[in-house]
């Protein structure tokens, strides 16, 4: 099952982040996306050109963590909008980012 087809399941934590290397794997189901130095959290940058394209994105970004609840930081000014994800409870990465990430791609670019 491809990550756009399952859905973020609630985390409470009590579990271990995954590590770098089951992370390096999801990763290349993302394109975009970046894995920060500790492998804590995946960032993508959006260049939009515009401001109003970039409040677009960052839209549509907070659509898919409302659909997902599971929610990113974003950060977004004219031409660029910046979402990043990691799963509080665990302090690290899970299954539900990737998915999310997925989404955000699929929302944003078709
Ligand atoms: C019950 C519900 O799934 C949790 O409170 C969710 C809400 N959104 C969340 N979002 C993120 N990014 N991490 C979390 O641990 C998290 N927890």
């Amino acid at each position: 099952m491809s990550l756009t087809e399952k859905h973020c399941t609630p985390c409470q934590g009590g579990i271990d982040p995954m590590t770098r290397e089951a992370a390096e794997r999801y990763l290349a189901d993302v394109p975009g996306w970046t894995l920060n130095d500790d492998a804590t959290r995946i960032t993508r940058l959006f260049k939009t050109g515009d401001f109003a394209k970039a409040q677009a994105v960052a839209n549509k970004a907070g659509d898919v963590a409302e659909q997902e609840d599971h929610h990113p930081n974003i950060r977004f000014g004219y031409g660029w909008c910046e979402v990043e994800i990691h799963t509080h409870a665990i302090g690290g990465l899970h299954e539900n980012d990737f998915i999310y990430a997925a989404k955000v791609n699929e929302a944003v670019d078709g």
